[in-house]
């Protein structure tokens, strides 16, 4: 287990920024832009850049605009790449959200090493509790130092929403909403399959520099607008909150922020 927040807890969280953008083209143009930012500013403050993806519908929004490009803006040599959650497959398996991101998304960048992003252990796919612990261990020793007495800090964390409302694999209702001293944890009963999974907890999701959720298309307007203008609801994405400095914004097209009523923000870097 990793050692106890030394943050104070009264702390007011962050509200969400949202921006809608007329189409999944142009959110994933706006989305690759402010991606480089983040890497930029971490790389400035640490001369690294960790970043933590989620699978889904995710990766290939992400995708389209990084890969490719002929202006030198990525420094693929400081990524540190994390997965927000994982399913109990081999990682050459379809359900895999390491298999997706590598198809959609690390396949197409030569520049990035296998050794920068860090996957779950194949071999301890029978013991989740123990699965678990390793790849905490391992955010353990990539934010040592000074921050290993507090939680992970994360440059970026980019999330997914399913229709229920589950982001990562924290599903609704499920008593992993309240997990508070394990940075990760292993789920046996996900609602979604495949049953077993890992998840990152809200300790590390709400202490990261900067959070985005990224949806797209008309199936994500109803849960959306839950999320947005009914927290009280404390759907599993409305509780990413994080404390200052941390920011969490919501990236979408005009499909899916279509009914919320929740106040649009100008996209500026
Ligand atoms: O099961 C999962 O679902 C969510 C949402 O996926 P989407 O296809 O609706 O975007 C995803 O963020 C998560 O990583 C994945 O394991």
């Amino acid at each position: 287990m990793p050692p106890v927040d030394a943050k104070a807890p009264s702390q007011t969280p962050a509200e969400p920024i949202l921006f809608s953008f007329p189409d999944s083209d142009q959110l994933s143009r706006n989305l690759a832009d402010f991606v480089i930012k983040a890497q930029n500013d971490a790389i400035s403050r640490r001369n690294k850049f960790t970043l933590a993806t989620s699978g889904g519908s995710l990766p290939k929004m992400l995708a389209k605009y990084l890969i490719n490009r002929d202006d030198n803006a990525l420094r693929w040599d400081k990524w540190e790449i994390f997965f927000c959650d994982e399913r109990l497959v081999p990682l050459d398996h379809e359900d895999s959200n390491y298999y997706l991101c590598h198809q959609e998304f690390f396949s197409k960048v030569p520049e990035l090493k296998r050794s920068q992003i860090h996957t779950i252990d194949e071999s301890l796919l029978d013991d989740p509790e123990e699965l678990s612990d390793a790849y905490e261990k391992q955010l353990v020793q990539a934010f040592a130092g000074k921050e290993a007495v507090r939680n992970p800090v994360f440059d970026l964390i980019l999330l997914g929403m399913g229709p229920d409302g589950h982001t990562c694999s924290l599903f609704p209702g499920h008593e992993l909403l309240t997990e508070q001293d394990r940075w990760v944890a292993p789920i046996e009963d996900s609602p979604k399959p495949p049953a077993k999974r890992i998840t990152f907890t809200y300790p590390v999701l709400n202490h990261a520099h900067r959070l985005a959720f990224v949806l797209a298309g008309e199936g994500k307007q109803e849960m959306l607008s839950k999320v947005l203008d009914q927290p009280e609801l404390g759907l599993p994405a409305s509780r990413v909150r994080p404390s200052p400095p941390g920011d969490i914004y919501f990236f979408t097209d005009n499909a899916a922020s279509k009914t919320t009523k929740y106040e649009r923000s100008d996209f500026k870097l």
